[in-house]
């Protein structure tokens, strides 16, 4: 794979750009990587582990004279952050980010979007529980898709360019309006993500209880959400404050669906539960044999297929 820019920035050195540095340098995506992140302990572990060619000590300078610069921070911050690099961006450059939230994150930073920049968001669709510089991997987008969700009158050329940056990367591009992707993403991560959580915060409550049992004795299932359940708090926070209408409407149709899953329990409507359960069953398995499921997204990591 040949370069395609010049010159990359990363903003905010987590989970996600420590990645995007490692599959860049295999890939020879770029010159020059420069990196900045707000807190000393995490630039001097960058510099620590060689991550980025060039760590900096504030993110306008480490947007100076790129031709891409990345928001890698969480979707609250977004908009401050691209205030605050607004007047480094060179005309022509590309200004992209990796927020789980695309529509918020359009809002916020838009407005700080100089006259000749292209403003390009994307999401890729990979990730772990883990965060922070030392948590990346050059093989996390490796057959993930990654989501460019171009604003109105994005320049093409780009756009081609851009999606060209994820394939290298070992990503599958896709663009995509960013509502749609909002409540895409609000049925496939971000609803998922909070039953996760909330899951969790029973089995815990219970442990109080029954005294540890919950935890010892648990199944597979339920150490998948509790692997689910250890994600970045700051990230998670910040994805139900901005995407919150998707997020309530899919939760408040997981809320009906499971109350008259509850009522059928209650009423002992066995025929009930079991039409449900062979409907659903029925969708994993056209899922497999569509041949999708090597390509699940994260949460069938770790899990056996079944
Ligand atoms: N973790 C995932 O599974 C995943 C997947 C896809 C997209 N995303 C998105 O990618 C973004 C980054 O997530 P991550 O998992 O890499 O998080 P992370 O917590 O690993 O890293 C975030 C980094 O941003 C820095 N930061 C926070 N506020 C900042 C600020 N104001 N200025 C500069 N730096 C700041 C933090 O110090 C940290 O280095 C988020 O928007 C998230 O929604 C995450
Ligand atoms: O596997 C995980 O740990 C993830 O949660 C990854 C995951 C997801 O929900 O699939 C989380 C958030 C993103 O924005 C994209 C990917």
């Amino acid at each position: 794979m040949s370069q395609v820019y010049d010159r990359v920035a990363l903003i905010g050195l987590g989970l996600i750009a420590s990645s995007m540095f490692w599959a860049i340098k295999r890939a020879g995506l770029a010159g020059e990587v420069t990196g900045y992140a707000r807190s000393r302990a995490t630039r001097d572990t960058a510099r620590r582990i060689g991550l980025c060619d060039r760590v900096c000590e504030s993110a306008a300078e480490a947007a100076e004279g790129a031709d891409l610069v990345v928001l890698c921070v969480p979707v609250g911050v977004m908009g401050g952050v691209a205030e605050e690099i607004a007047p480094m961006l060179r005309p022509g450059a590309t200004l992209t980010d990796v927020g789980s939230v695309k529509r918020n994150v359009i809002e916020q930073v838009a407005p700080h979007v100089p006259e000749g920049v292209h403003f390009i968001p994307a999401h890729p669709l990979a990730g772990t529980e883990h965060s922070g510089p030392e948590s990346g991997f050059a093989e996390l987008f490796e057959n993930r898709w990654c989501l460019l969700v171009p604003v109105h009158g994005s320049d093409p050329e780009a756009v081609a360019r851009l999606r060209a940056f994820w394939e290298g990367m070992g990503a599958h591009a896709e663009e995509m309006d960013p509502d749609h992707h909002d409540l895409v993403l609000a049925v496939t991560s971000h609803a998922p993500h909070l039953i996760a959580y909330t899951m969790v915060g029973v089995a815990d409550d219970l442990r109080r209880v029954t005294d540890s049992e919950v935890i010892k004795y648990s199944a597979a299932g339920f150490r998948d959400f509790t692997r689910i359940a250890a994600s970045d708090p700051t990230m998670w926070r910040d994805v139900f404050l901005t995407n919150k209408d998707a997020t309530l409407e899919i939760l408040g149709r997981f809320t009906e669906e499971l109350f008259a899953l509850q009522r059928a329990i209650r009423t002992g409507d066995g025929e009930q539960l079991f039409d449900y359960f062979t409907r659903t069953r029925a969708i994993r398995r056209g899922i497999i044999e569509a041949g999708q499921d090597t390509d699940a997204p994260d949460f069938g990591r770790g899990v056996k297929k079944s």
